[in-house]
């Protein structure tokens, strides 16, 4: 790789938060670059690519103006704009703007580029490039601007955000009052974690990283003693796969995973799981189900170690009945969960006990909640995963109360409450160890909102790591592969089929395109 791939894919990992990013900024004025130079470099950035995507000639360009420095950029790419050729207009409805902001103004205004306080002005406008505020808005917009704010969002012109959508809150993602609809955004220097968050993605459009080359030595400084937030790169998932496989090896090596799931009620879950599992590449798949379930899972999965358990009167797994020689520390990791019914809380129970790596999903939650969920991962010996979506976490972690306000703090909490890696599923999933790092996945597609999806996930998940357990692989870097490759193969099935064509058993048939396309 190159130094310049070296920074990209560096850069491409980082998160920030508000503060952290002014501290960044602080460290780079403190060292002599002129924040009016800075201002100049990020918004010629933006420029060139606002000119590559506005078709020149006959377009007018909104240009919407706050009193901070993020109007500040958007007065330069009005400047850069008007000088290209394009028809600009600017709406600014404050009096009181930041000293290098009205001095932007001041010659906008003497280049004759007209200027309103009336947002409807610029309704006739082709395209709007919202610079009214950026990371330093904190109080909730209200009156005049948030009323122009809920006008613009019914407009149907295409609105670049610069830096965030106006109104967004650069740390939770929420909107403070209200916040712009963006189609597009350009996230400048660093991804802000509002990128990474459920709430923010009705507002943020297609959102693009303009690298206006911060020193990796600043970032380091500012993040060198803090909780990290990684954002999962492709590239960095794809590192951690198991590849290439070594030329001498056998099925032992290569890990082998047990499975736990599936009930009368819910045979299809097993075996989603099972498919996904199948596609990590696991050496050797065993799958405990009911034993009403085997002859089904023997026809769909003819490679693995199907193993037939007895049942509760409901069609649940009573208990475990592991072959012959064999007890639970023969698995390199296990993965329990997936259809499994609230009725199999003995078998849960015996799997806590085991010392293997233990990916939790689905009943198997909600088995934990019931018999505690600090006080039973507290005697656990090994590393444990726990996957919920918000229901489950909210059965799991009843004192955590305010998941909808900041997630990534409620995920933190739980991770660092019952020493797990916690993964919440949602649009944008979120993965936290008890240290305090956090991994967010930055890609997904709605198309996986469909039930069986998750189930998918943990077969992936358990697959990679029962692979992991032979390798260096830390378990984190793991489970942030396994949530990128369940999204990939849905976003590749969602270009294919649509999002409607993305059920749970298709899913499975993607995961391998989804990493062959990559190499
Ligand atoms: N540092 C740099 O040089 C670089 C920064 N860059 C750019 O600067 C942006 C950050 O600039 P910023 O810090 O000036 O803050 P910004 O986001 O423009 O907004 C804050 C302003 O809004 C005001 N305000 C707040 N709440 C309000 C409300 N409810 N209703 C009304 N007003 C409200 C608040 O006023 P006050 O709180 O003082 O009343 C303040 O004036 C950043 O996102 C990026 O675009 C890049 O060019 C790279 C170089
Ligand atoms: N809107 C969305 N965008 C992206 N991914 C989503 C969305 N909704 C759900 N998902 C993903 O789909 C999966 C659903 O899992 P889960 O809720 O456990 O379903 P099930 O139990 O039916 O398998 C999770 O990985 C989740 O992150
Ligand atoms: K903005």
């Amino acid at each position: 790789m190159t130094d310049l791939q070296n920074r990209e894919a560096e850069i491409s990992q980082i998160v920030v938060t508000a503060a952290q990013m002014r501290e960044i900024e602080e460290r780079i004025f403190a060292a002599g670059m002129p924040v009016v130079a800075l201002m100049e470099k990020v918004a010629g950035l933006i420029s060139r690519r606002l000119e590559a995507m506005i078709p020149p000639g006959k377009s007018r360009v909104g240009v919407l103006v706050g009193p901070g420095h993020n109007g500040g950029d958007a007065l330069v790419v009005a400047r850069e704009l008007h000088f290209r050729g394009y028809e600009v207009w600017i709406y600014n409805p404050f009096n009181k703007l930041k000293e290098l902001t009205g001095k932007h103004l001041q010659y906008a205004q003497s280049l004759g580029i007209p200027c309103y306080q009336a947002v409807e002005q610029l309704r006739d406008c082709d395209v709007l490039v919202d610079g009214l505020f950026g990371f330093g808005l904190e109080r909730k917009l209200k009156d005049k601007i948030a009323v122009a704010i809920n006008e613009l969002n019914t407009w149907k012109q295409p609105i670049f955000s610069i830096d965030l959508p106006s109104g967004l809150h650069t740390d939770t993602g929420e909107a403070l009052g209200t916040a712009i609809r963006a189609t597009h955004t350009f996230c400048l220097g660093l991804w802000k974690l509002a990128f990474l968050q459920d709430r923010a993605l009705d507002y943020l459009g297609n959102a693009e990283l303009i690298d206006f080359d911060i020193p990796i030595a600043d970032v380091e400084a500012v993040l060198k003693d803090v909780a990290k937030f990684t954002r999962i790169t492709t590239a960095k998932a794809i590192a951690n796969l198991p590849l290439p496989r070594r030329p001498v090896t056998h099925k032992y090596k290569e890990g082998h995973l047990l499975l736990v799931c599936g009930s009368h009620r819910y045979a299809g879950g097993a075996i989603l799981t099972a498919l996904g599992a199948r596609a990590s590449g696991v050496g050797m798949l065993s799958i405990a189900v009911p034993e009403y379930l085997k002859p089904i899972l023997v026809s769909h999965l003819p490679e693995a170690l199907v193993i037939g358990c007895p049942e509760t009167e409901t069609g649940a797994i009573a208990h475990l009945q592991l072959p012959e020689k064999t007890d639970l520390s023969t698995f390199d990791a296990i993965a329990i969960g997936p259809g499994l019914t609230i009725d199999a809380t003995p078998i849960v129970q015996q799997v806590m006990e085991s010392k293997r790596p233990l990916v939790l999903d689905a009943d198997a939650l909600n088995i934990l909640a019931q018999i505690g969920t600090i006080s039973t991962l507290q005697k656990r010996q090994a590393p444990t995963i726990l996957t919920p979506h918000e229901g489950e976490f909210k059965r799991l972690f009843p004192n955590i109360p305010d998941i909808q306000q900041d997630k990534v703090k409620a995920v933190s909490q739980a991770a660092l409450q019952s020493g797990a890696i916690v993964l919440l599923k949602g649009a944008r999933t979120l993965i936290a160890n008890a240290h305090g790092s956090l991994w967010l996945n930055p890609n997904s597609t709605p198309a996986l909102a469909r039930g069986g999806s998750g189930d998918v996930l943990t077969g992936i998940m358990g697959g990679l790591l029962a692979q992991a357990m032979k390798k260096q692989i830390a378990i984190e870097e793991v489970v942030a592969t396994a949530s990128w490759w369940h999204s990939q193969a849905g976003i590749i099935a969602a270009q294919e089929r649509t999002e409607l064509g993305v059920d749970a058993f298709t899913l499975t048939q993607y995961l391998m395109q989804a990493i062959v396309n990559c190499h």
